[in-house]
């Protein structure tokens, strides 16, 4: 297995450019694809997460083309048209690409198999296939109940009304709002239980408005959408840096010392977790907004008691930072970082402890009291990108420290390490 010693930072200092939202991007690829002709994706993450959603629509017969670095794709849609795919739809372990792809594939001419991950395998996707059974699709489970891989054979559905349960994944809803347009009638969503991870609905419904298509939000419970629409391409759509990405570079400044500017999101970003940048600054972080870029600086760092649930990918981040800040920090109402890249509430717990930081890992929560001698330690990353960035925050905080595969980060961001060693000296 691939290891990678990381010193200890002296000072953080400089300037990053983020890559292009995971989120964003796998979403305007896939309403891309549905229009009739070309869209031009610019800023588009190279990633494992995208790739997946590349390949896919390649095997269903969409054109694209990628610039050299693969951040500008020309998207060919076909109005809604797949072929049905020569072998399964490998989408690895991007819910991104395996949820949305689920509902809209329903609803579209063809058989389709979407397979992925072993881990993939472990995340469930029952509420969102319960709501396309509701609506009449042809979704199979082909090993376990209410779990990937899936036979879905698509024919036109016609929309109704439908519940679905919101309280393991906002990916659900959004997979479903995403493909609503396209049935033959008007759909109402009603939502089940509590809705988790909030402004990704967010992000769903002004993409799809960039495309053509307003939903009638009433208060995230109900949601109206009418059907046999199209979208339409808006010729050319930029993708916003990753907001999740961005929390690395908020917590590295904040931690170190130096002053980093972060370009691509900031206050007027679409992105939830933008708000990782106010938690830090309840925390104590220096930060000066700007539209689309953040300055960041240290500032006394104490502990914080937040509820995150959204922003359950940046708050990983907030686990490290607290090594790092005067007294406890509990993050909570997340339970759902237990049905992601891997149990990330049994992961993060596990890894803190082993640099020697006293930790309560509740069911839905975790509290994280640093200690005054920080050990040397392996981190295990457990196939999850997220770890094994935030687990730099302790070479940030000048300690060595061992990331376990560091490549995993190739699922969002590929060049990670590197972007971090540019500001680090
Ligand atoms: O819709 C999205 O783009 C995402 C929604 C969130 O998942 P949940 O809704 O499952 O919390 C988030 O964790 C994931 O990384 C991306
Ligand atoms: C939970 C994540 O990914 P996914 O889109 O696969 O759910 C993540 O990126 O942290």
């Amino acid at each position: 297995m691939e290891q990678l010693h990381l010193k200890a930072i002296k000072r953080v200092n400089g300037e990053v450019t983020l890559p292009g939202s995971k989120s964003l991007s796998n979403r305007i690829l896939l309403l891309a694809a549905l229009c009739e002709g070309t869209t031009q994706v610019e800023n588009l993450l190279d990633s494992d997460d995208i790739r997946h959603m590349l390949k896919a629509l390649n095997d269903m017969g969409i054109e694209v083309t990628l610039n050299a670095d693969k951040t500008i794709a020309q998207v060919t849609g076909k109005g809604g048209v797949f072929n049905t795919p020569n072998e399964p739809l490998f989408l690895g372990n991007a819910g991104t690409a395996f949820r949305p792809l689920t509902a809209v594939l329903a609803t579209s001419q063809g058989e389709f198999e979407l397979i992925g991950e072993p881990r993939m395998e472990e995340r469930p996707i029952g509420h969102l296939v319960d709501a396309l059974h509701t609506l009449d699709a042809d979704v199979e489970y082909l090993k376990n109940k209410d779990y990937p891989p899936l036979k879905i054979t698509g024919k036109q559905l016609s929309g109704g009304k439908v519940e679905i349960d919101g309280s393991i994944s906002s990916q659900f809803l959004t997979a479903l709002l995403m493909a609503a347009p396209l049935f033959s009638n008007d759909t109402e969503i009603s939502i089940k239980g509590e809705l988790v991870s909030k402004p990704y609905i967010d992000i769903t419904l002004g993409v799809m408005t960039k495309f053509g298509i307003t939903v009638d939000n009433q208060n995230y419970e109900r949601f109206v959408v009418k059907g046999n629409q199209t979208y339409q391409s808006p010729g050319r759509i930029m993708v916003e840096g990753d907001a999740s990405s961005a929390s690395y570079f908020v917590a590295a400044a904040a931690i170190n010392g130096g002053t980093i500017r972060i370009n691509g999101v900031g206050a007027a970003s679409v992105q939830g977790d933008i708000g990782f940048a106010k938690v830090m600054e309840q925390v104590g972080a220096n930060i000066e907004w700007h539209d689309d870029y953040l300055v960041v600086s240290k500032g006394a760092l104490k502990g914080v008691d937040i509820d995150a649930n959204a922003i359950p990918d940046a708050a990983m981040t907030l686990a490290t930072v607290a090594l790092f800040a005067e007294g406890k920090t509990a993050i909570r109402n997340i339970y759902n970082w237990r049905v992601k890249e891997t149990d990330r509430l049994y992961a993060m717990a596990t890894e803190l402890r082993k640099l020697g930081a006293e930790v309560v890992e509740g069911h839905d929560f975790i509290e994280v009291t640093p200690t005054q001698s920080i050990q040397l330690a392996e981190i295990d990353t457990y196939d999850d990108h997220r770890i094994a960035m935030c687990f730099s925050m302790v070479a940030v905080g000048g300690h060595d420290i061992i990331i376990n595969d560091p490549k995993c980060t190739y699922k969002t961001f590929p060049t990670y390490f590197e972007t971090l060693a540019s500001v680090s000296n």
